[in-house]
């Protein structure tokens, strides 16, 4: 068991690729300098190699957090990915091992929006094979293949904060919407909902993906369903690489069942700067390929940069697990004053909660207030104590309870 009582100026925190400057701020207004900023990720050794030494680590989507890094993690107590995606993460490991993860789930999605609506326009207009043209001293002086949005159908796939945001702007340039969703989802504008995916890719002009990645949507799109779509149609995917076949997307294109697509994400992205990018759509016509660059505008990168690490500080400061995506919810009120407060992380088995309280009343302590979350393989509990306290040994005693899997108090530096 980890010993993670320690003073902010003890706890070390790694933050990945490229993470924005607020983050950086926002730790250092919370009294938390001990940060390294790298601009890139890391892959599976050089995390082993690293992540001992970590209290708190910053992500985005190109860092790979498998059990075997978690596992090695011994003093992390907490996870920010700065991003919506937590598919990078072994959520499953880190839940197991008490380890809380946090994201920001809307500060890039209008980024996303936007890129979507601009690609729309690029592919129905053949604008990037044209300008690669113009760019090799070419003119291809031509309307052909090429179409006004205005009127044409746009199917939205995942209706959910990306694809409600792709819905109202795309409607207020002229576009006829239809969506499809596995949960009943309110119709803003004139869009319509569709009752499955086939409907949808049957009457689509254009198809953009803004599902998760999840077992139920892995090659969600696949032969099948490109050779569904109507024959010239366009398809975007900004979501997540797995959710489209290539190969089937990379020969519908080539035979012009489909007339381009615009790809952010891919089922492989090079983990390091140096990796060569491989895709079976390199090279093909009207074919937009971007570095999974969605959500990365200053504005979606400053927001998020704040949001995550407030985040992260809420969790260390206070013992707040308010937006976590894998751990029980627990919002907290600050420490009383004259109170300490421990945190202690449980398998959910019977008896846990009754050993935890012995541990303070065998020490005659008067358990000010008691926060309790539990799910069907996790529990939380919060318990504040009034009055003098050796937080060192009660936390040493919470740690000998079986079933434990962190327990730490509240610095009282962090009061
Ligand atoms: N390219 C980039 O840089 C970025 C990519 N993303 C990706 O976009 C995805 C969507 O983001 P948000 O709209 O914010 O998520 P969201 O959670 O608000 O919406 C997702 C929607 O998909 C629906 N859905 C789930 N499974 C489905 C299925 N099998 N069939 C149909 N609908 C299904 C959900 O019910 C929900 O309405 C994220 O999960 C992330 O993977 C997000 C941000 C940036
Ligand atoms: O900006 C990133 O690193 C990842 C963006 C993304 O895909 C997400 O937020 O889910």
């Amino acid at each position: 068991m980890t010993k993670l009582s320690l003073s902010k100026d003890k706890i070390n925190i790694l933050l990945l690729e490229g993470v924005h400057d607020n983050a950086i701020n926002e730790l250092a207004h919370g009294g938390y300098a001990t940060v390294e900023r790298l601009p890139h990720a890391l892959d599976e050794s050089e995390l082993l190699e690293r992540i001992g030494s970590v209290h708190m680590l910053g992500i985005r989507s190109r860092t790979h957090l498998t059990a075997k890094v978690l596992e090695a993690a011994s003093r992390l107590f907490s996870v920010g990915c700065f991003c919506i995606g937590t598919n990078q993460v072994d959520l499953k490991a880190a839940r197991r091992l008490g380890i809380p993860v946090f994201n920001a789930p809307y500060s890039n999605t209008r980024s996303v929006a936007e890129l979507v609506i601009g690609e729309i326009i690029m592919l129905m207009r053949g604008i990037f094979s044209k300008s690669t043209l113009v760019h090799g001293g070419g003119w291809m002086k031509s309307a052909k293949d090429s179409y006004e949005i205005r009127g044409k159908t746009l199917g939205i796939v995942g209706y959910g904060h990306i694809g409600t945001q792709v819905s109202i702007m795309a409607e207020s340039m002229g576009m006829k919407v239809r969506y499809y969703d596995v949960v009943n989802k309110l119709a803003l504008g004139n869009a319509q909902p569709c009752h499955s995916l086939e409907e949808l890719l049957a009457v689509s002009d254009v198809v953009t993906l803004h599902v998760p990645d999840t077992p139920q949507t892995r090659d969600m799109i696949g032969e099948a369903q490109i050779r569904a779509m109507k024959k010239g149609a366009h398809l975007i995917n900004a979501a997540r690489g797995k959710v489209v076949v290539i190969e089937a997307l990379a020969a519908a294109l080539k035979d012009k069942h489909l007339l381009g697509a615009a790809i952010d994400v891919f089922p492989k992205e090079p983990g390091g700067d140096k990796e060569v990018f491989e895709s079976a759509l390199r090279g093909l016509d009207n074919v937009i390929l971007t570095p999974h660059i969605g959500g990365s505008t200053m504005e979606a990168q400053a927001n998020i940069g704040t949001e995550v690490s407030q985040k992260l500080i809420e969790y260390s400061d206070n013992g707040s697990t308010m937006g976590a995506v894998n751990f029980p919810q627990v919002g907290l009120p600050v420490v009383h004053a004259g109170c300490t407060r421990f945190l202690h992380v449980h398998e959910n088995r019977p008896g846990v909660l009754r050993k935890i309280n012995e541990v303070f009343s065998g020490r005659n302590l008067n358990i000010a207030a008691q926060y309790l979350q539990t799910d069907p393989e996790l529990g939380y509990v919060v318990v504040d104590v009034d009055g003098d306290v050796d937080e060192n040994e009660v936390a040493s005693d919470l740690r000998t309870i079986e079933g434990t899997l962190k327990a730490r108090f509240l610095y009282p530096g962090k009061r």
